[in-house]
Order: C-alpha cells, then sequence, then structure tokens
C-alpha cells in the first residue's frame, strides 16, 4: 500500500486512527474463553465493528507470541481476515525487529510474506544493514523507532552524541539509507513538543503515533506539531479502545471509544 493510498483512506473515512489489537486472554470477556480460538474471536468481532472508523490496526506480536503456536495461529488468522475483508486498511506488525542483515531479510519475509503486513516495526541500534533488508521490499514499509513513548526514551534516544541527540541522528542518517521512501517513524504521543523538530527532518514521512488514551498523550497537541499535507499520522490506541468493557457489548463498547476519536479527528480534519 502506498502512502497516497493511506491518504485516500484518511480523506475518505475522516480519520487517522490506527487501533492496536493487544489481545491479553486476562482482559477479554469471559465468554470468549469458551471458543476454540478465543483470540481471534476476540479480534474479528473488533474489526467488525470498528473498521469503518479506522485507517489502521496494528497486532503487537507480543500478545500472539506469549500464547505460543496458538497465539501465532491467531495472529495469521487475524492478518488473512484483514487482507481478505478489508484490503484498503493499513497493517501493521508491531514486532520491532532488527538485527544482522542475513537475520533481518528472514524477519522480513516473516512478516511482509508469510503473514502479508503492510509493515512492521524495527529498532534503529544496528543500524543500516539491520534496517535496508526490511527496507528492500517493495510497496511495504518500515516503521523505525525514533522516540517513543516510554520514560527509558530519555536514556538513551535524547541524549546528545556528537552535539546532537541520537534520536535526530536516527532520522537524519535513516534518510540515506537505500529505498528510503519506504521508511515511517515511531513517535511516541507523550513526546508531541518534540514534533516540530521532528518535522524539521523528516517533513513528509508517516508517523506512528501511539501512546493515546492508556499512556497519557494528548491528541490535540501530537496533531499541532505533527501533521503535515497528507496528514502523516497514524495514532494508536491499544487497551484504551479494546478493553472499555470485557461484558458482551465489549465490541461495541470498543466502537464507541474508537467513534470518539474519530470525531475528533474528523473535526482537526476539517
Ligand atoms: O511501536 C509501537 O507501536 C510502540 C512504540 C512506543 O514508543 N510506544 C508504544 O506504546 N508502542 C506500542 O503501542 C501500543 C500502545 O498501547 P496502549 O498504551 O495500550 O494504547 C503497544 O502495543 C506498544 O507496544
Amino acid at each position: 500500500m502506498t502512502t497516497a493510498e493511506i491518504f485516500a483512506q484518511i480523506q475518505k473515512k475522516k480519520s487517522f486512527l490506527c487501533i492496536g489489537l493487544d489481545v491479553d486472554l486476562a482482559k477479554i470477556p469471559a465468554f470468549l474463553l469458551e471458543k476454540e480460538d478465543p483470540i481471534f474471536e476476540f479480534n474479528k468481532a473488533i474489526i467488525d465493528a470498528t473498521h469503518h472508523l479506522c485507517v489502521a490496526y496494528k497486532p503487537n506480536t507480543a500478545f500472539y507470541e506469549a500464547y505460543g503456536i496458538k497465539g501465532w495461529k491467531a495472529l495469521k488468522k487475524t492478518i488473512c481476515y484483514l487482507n481478505e475483508k478489508h484490503p484498503d486498511i493499513f497493517t501493521i506488525a508491531d514486532a520491532k525487529r532488527g538485527d544482522i542483515g542475513n537475520t533481518s531479510t528472514m524477519y522480513a519475509k516473516a512478516f511482509f510474506e508469510d503473514l502479508s503486513f503492510d509493515s512492521v516495526t524495527v529498532a534503529p541500534y544496528m543500524g543500516k544493514d539491520s534496517v535496508e533488508p526490511f527496507l528492500a521490499f517493495e510497496n511495504k514499509h518500515t516503521i523505525l523507532l525514533a522516540l517513543t513513548s516510554n520514560q527509558g526514551a530519555f536514556d538513551f534516544q535524547t541524549q546528545k552524541v556528537n552535539e546532537q541527540e541520537l534520536y535526530k541522528q536516527v532520522l537524519e542518517t535513516s534518510k540515506t539509507w537505500n529505498n528510503s521512501e519506504n521508511l515511517m517513524y515511531v513517535v511516541g504521543a507523550t513526546k508531541a513538543e518534540f514534533l516540530a523538530d521532528i518535522r524539521q527532518i523528516i517533513p513528509d514521512a508517516f508517523l506512528l503515533v501511539p501512546g493515546v488514551g492508556a499512556q497519557g498523550g494528548n491528541l490535540q497537541d501530537v496533531c499541532k506539531y505533527g501533521m503535515n499535507k497528507q496528514v502523516g499520522l497514524l495514532i494508536n490506541s491499544s487497551r484504551g479502545i479494546i478493553y472499555v468493557s470485557n461484558g458482551e457489548d465489549f465490541a461495541e463498547a470498543a466502537a464507541k471509544k474508537a467513534s470518539e476519536l474519530q470525531e475528533q479527528m474528523a473535526e482537526i480534519l476539517s
């Protein structure tokens, strides 16, 4: 999927919402646990109730890997369901991978070929030759961790190395890599005050922005400093949407919460 196609979806749905499918069996409605594949049933119900309100879904692979083979099968069923029913929705495998070149190529094959995700999150710490294998895949996006939403972002990412903050070096250096047009970046919603500086370096790239909702980030602040002419933002919320209710009405309740965010986005876009 191209960024122009993502932008077209944003305009059509008046939304730049990404819903995080971080399924925790301890949090989903108890009646689903009796089903053969509770994780997939939960995702399917959430997708059926919310697909018209969002432009992206982001399963975090940790929440599937934690359940072993059953979890991985549920992840595969979820991405197949999305690709079949909603091919215009952007899919993100939040796996935070990155390793020496030949290993990165295998990670890229896992998420881009076997699972057919549109994008995968990747850590920049091992540098150019660990990220370029992901960038080599046509029509796929590599979402590089730039400035993360957590407190630990201040341990390294904002520290100066040769008088420049490390996250700025990640942004600048990554622009020089082969196929860098396939890059997007993660910037936490809790770091909205850094967005003006970030847009100076990468004015056109799409940003995946997690951290609204449960982590306390503010939608309006992110938009004020982070928007570009293609909107350029995918705002993720996971727990704040999918766990509003753990009763029979869980999918309806998630849709209501997603709709509140979508309405705020529509207002910002108007
Ligand atoms: O790469 C990510 O998506 C990510 C980066 C980051 O800096 N912060 C962050 O919270 N995330 C992910 O975004 C999701 C946030 O979930 P909620 O806090 O429940 O909305 C989780 O899947 C996190 O792993």
